[in-house]
Formats: C-alpha cells, sequence, structure tokens
C-alpha cells in the first residue's frame, strides 16, 4: 500500500488546473451502454474509478482505446449483461450500468454494491423506478437480477429522495424505453445535467434539464447515435484546491473550472472572509486577514456538497471561532472527525451535527488514516498547514477521484511524496 508525506507550512502560490469531473465522467461512460456508435470522450479525468469502469465495460464485451485526456468507448459488440463482484464491490457507481444494460438487452444482474464507509447508500430508489417502467426485480445471492423482455416502458416516476445515481440510471433507462418518462424530484446536479445533455444531443428527446421535472422521450429499444464529449470540470476537485489556499491563506488561480456550479462553495468561502475573484473559467482566491468561522448545512444541488463537507471541517480548525456543520445526505460520513483529531483539530460530533472550534490550538502532524476519498482530501488540507510532517496512508480511496494529487500540490509549492508503505 502507498501513503503521502506531507511536510506542512509551506507556503502556496500559482495556478492550478482542474480536470475533468469524476461524478459526471462515470455516468456517461454507463450511458455508451446506450450507443450503436463508437465515442470519443475527453476531458477524462486520470482517476482510479474511471479505470475501474472502463474494466466492467471491457468484462461485458465493450471496448477501449486511451488517448491522452480522451477515451473511445465501443459497446456495439457489449453482449455480457452481468456486472460481477469483483468489480462492483470495488466502486458503487457500477450500479448506474443497471438502468442501460437492462434498457438495451432487457435483463441484466448486477452485484448490489457493498457497504461503504460513509453511509449505508441503499439502492431502493434505482430499483423503484426500473420497477415502475416495467422491470422485474429480485435479488439473490447478492445479486440484482432485472428482466423486462419486452422492454421497459415510460411512466411517472416520483423519487422519495433526491438521488443522483438514482436519477442517472432512471434517466439511461428511460432514453431506450417505450413512450415518455417523467421524473419528478429529480436531481439537478451539474453531472444529472451533463448526462441529460449528452442523451439529447444523441437524439433523445429531453425536456426540464437541470431543473426537478425530466421529461424523456423513450426511443422504444433504438440505440443513440452519441457526439464527441468533453467532460465538464469537477467541481470538487476545484472546491478542493480552493481549500487548500484558503487553509494555507495564499493566493491562488484554479484554471478550467465552471463558477457557476462553485456558487454554493464560493459563497461559504466569502462567508470565512475570503475574496474570491472570478473569470469565465477561473476563480482566483485571496489571502485574508481573519478566516472567521461558518456554519455549513450539507444539501442537494444547488445548496453546499456534502462532497466538500469534509474539505470545509479541515479549514474550518483555521477559523478564528467555532463553526458547524450539519450533515444531511449521508448519515456516517464524519469519519475524518478521529483522523482531524489526532492532528490537534478540537472537534465535537452530536449525532450528523460536528462543531469545529478552530485555531484551538495549532495542528501538528503524525500518521493518520484516509477512510474515503474525500475524508482524505480533509487530511490533505490539515497536513498543509501542520507543524512538521503528517503519513496519510490508506491513500487508494484518494486516488480514486484526484488526478496526480501530488504534481499539482507540489507545482504550488507543497512538500508532498508518495512511498510504499
Ligand atoms: C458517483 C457519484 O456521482 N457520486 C455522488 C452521488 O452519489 P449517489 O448517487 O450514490 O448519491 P445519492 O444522491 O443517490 O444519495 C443521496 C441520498 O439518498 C439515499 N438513497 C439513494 C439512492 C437510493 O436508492 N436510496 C437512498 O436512500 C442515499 O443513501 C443518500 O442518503 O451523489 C452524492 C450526493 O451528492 C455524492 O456524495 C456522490 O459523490
Ligand atoms: C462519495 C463519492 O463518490 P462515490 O459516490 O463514487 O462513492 C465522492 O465523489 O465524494
Amino acid at each position: 500500500m502507498e501513503y503521502l508525506k506531507i511536510t506542512g507550512q509551506n507556503k502556496l502560490e500559482g495556478e492550478v488546473t482542474i480536470s475533468g469531473a469524476k461524478n459526471s465522467a462515470l455516468p456517461i461512460i454507463a450511458a455508451t451502454i446506450l450507443a450503436k456508435n463508437e465515442i470519443n470522450i475527453c476531458n477524462m479525468p486520470d482517476v482510479v474509478d474511471i479505470n475501474t469502469l472502463l474494466k466492467l465495460i471491457d468484462k461485458l464485451g465493450g471496448t477501449f482505446k486511451k488517448t491522452s485526456d480522451c477515451i473511445k468507448i465501443d459497446t456495439s459488440k457489449l453482449h455480457n449483461t452481468t456486472a460481477t463482484y469483483d468489480i462492483v464491490k470495488t466502486m458503487r457507481a457500477s450500479i448506474l450500468v443497471l438502468g442501460p444494460i437492462l434498457a438495451r438487452f432487457g435483463h441484466c444482474e448486477v452485484s448490489l454494491p457493498g457497504g461503504c464507509a460513509i453511509g449505508q447508500r441503499p439502492v431502493d430508489l434505482h430499483l423503484k423506478a426500473l420497477e415502475a417502467m416495467g422491470a422485474k426485480i429480485e435479488i439473490n445471492h447478492g445479486y440484482i437480477k432485472a428482466t423486462a423482455p419486452d422492454g421497459l416502458v415510460g411512466t411517472k416516476i416520483v423519487f422519495d429522495k433526491v438521488t443522483v445515481g438514482g436519477t442517472e440510471n432512471t434517466v439511461m433507462a428511460a432514453a431506450l424505453a417505450k413512450g415518455t418518462t417523467t421524473i419528478i424530484n429529480a436531481a439537478k446536479e451539474p453531472e444529472v445535467q451533463q448526462l441529460c445533455e449528452v442523451i439529447r444531443d444523441a437524439g433523445v428527446k429531453i425536456e426540464g434539464i437541470g431543473t426537478s421535472k425530466l421529461i424523456i422521450e423513450g426511443t422504444n429499444r433504438e440505440l443513440l447515435e452519441f457526439k464527441d464529449i468533453d467532460v465538464i470540470a469537477d467541481r470538487i476537485e476545484a472546491g478542493t484546491y480552493m481549500c487548500a489556499a484558503a487553509i494555507t491563506n495564499c493566493k491562488l488561480k484554479i484554471n478550467k473550472v465552471i463558477p457557476l456550479h462553485l456558487e454554493a462553495i464560493i459563497s461559504k468561502l466569502e462567508e470565512m472572509n475570503f475574496e474570491i475573484l472570478q473569470d469565465e473559467t477561473s476563480v482566483t482566491i485571496m489571502p485574508t486577514d481573519e478566516i472567521k468561522p461558518v456554519n455549513i448545512v450539507t444539501t442537494e444541488y444547488p445548496g453546499f456538497p456534502t462532497d466538500m463537507q469534509a474539505q470545509f471541517m479541515a479549514l474550518a480548525t483555521q477559523a478564528n471561532g467555532t463553526s458547524t456543520i450539519d450533515e444531511r445526505l449521508f448519515e456516517n460520513r464524519f469519519m475524518h472527525v478521529s483522523e482531524l483529531l489526532r492532528l490537534g483539530a478540537d472537534i465535537h460530533l452530536n449525532g450528523n451535527i460536528a462543531t469545529i472550534n478552530g485555531k484551538a490550538s495549532g495542528l501538528n502532524g503524525t500518521d493518520v488514516m484516509a477512510t474515503d476519498l474525500r475524508a482524505s482530501s480533509a487530511l490533505v488540507l490539515c497536513a498543509l498547514v501542520a507543524k512538521g510532517e503528517t503519513s496519510i496512508h490508506r491513500i487508494y480511496h484518494l486516488d480514486r477521484g484526484y488526478e496526480d494529487l501530488e504534481g499539482k500540490l507540489s507545482k504550488i509549492g507543497a512538500s508532498v511524496s508518495r512511498h510504499k508503505e
């Protein structure tokens, strides 16, 4: 296993370029199952989760070719309809192949995704939506077996909760269904929007993109002709580097972003007394004379993203006062707290609310353990300001979603290196 060694308290400066969004690239790769043509997808982030999903596409009988940050995927000869546990267990987003395989072939078997550090994460809403579209679903021996021999049929689906993956699976299934599917209480995340746009550009009529009501006219199992795709910028990677600048109180320009997608993050940084300069494709965060505390409630887009909660908790350890974070999406997304405490943070947990007393004492480097993707980035952020050296273990979590983290951080002045245990 590998670990990261970070020596804290370096000044950061310069510019960082943000990669394509993992959470947009994943559903887009799943959507290639709906295609009749080879699809060229660019601005692909080079992260482990993408390679995992590509491996699954390969196992299903599709092919892919990589050149720099583009990947050509051809699923025209896809024939295997079973997504096995060995791949699905490593990444929950593999569940995104369920809707498209079922819609295309009329049957599909997908291993139930395993438990995950941030919460239970059931897939009941995905299954309920597919059942409403006519699928028969059984769960046996840890596998979801879905059948719809005559194809899926469009209907009205009202989600009990806003679900990003559930909306994505349903949109992909609806694209090849017979008739109209209406999704009420759909997720509005930019990544859901991009998936809808990609499918719309492939000829499927979709109304309401970016709203909580999506209306999709299915093609009745006619495969789609996709255009070239450019994955949108990763708003969570961008937000993480904004927090890196903020926690070290340095000026940093973050390039190749979509500022509109960063509004909730920018607004919280402004509340913390940082000035953020923006142009069309970049944001620059300026140092401040006092980091103020903040109160955060995680919620669906356009609210404050749960995927930025851990990073803001790291930042709150440096604020002049007491901050609170109320995690509303996942019941177990505070795994980083115990590791932040090891670094010297003063954080108290009460159910889903964390209270962070900033500046109580400085942070001091030590050995810490990454528990999930964003928890890992919180540890990296704290390590950047901690006195001395921090070793972050189990960084395979980080590699799931951050492209070349050491390279990008080193380039702006951080002292970061990767080692083998
Ligand atoms: C690959 C990807 O895009 N991952 C993101 C996606 O995850 P993901 O798509 O898994 O998250 P969801 O939006 O589905 O989850 C939201 C909430 O709904 C619950 N739920 C979800 C589905 C279901 O069938 N039943 C159910 O109860 C979940 O447990 C959670 O409490 O959105 C999350 C919320 O913004 C982000 O943190 C993840 O980074
Ligand atoms: C939780 C995340 O991803 P996933 O849903 O793939 O676990 C994330 O990107 O922060």
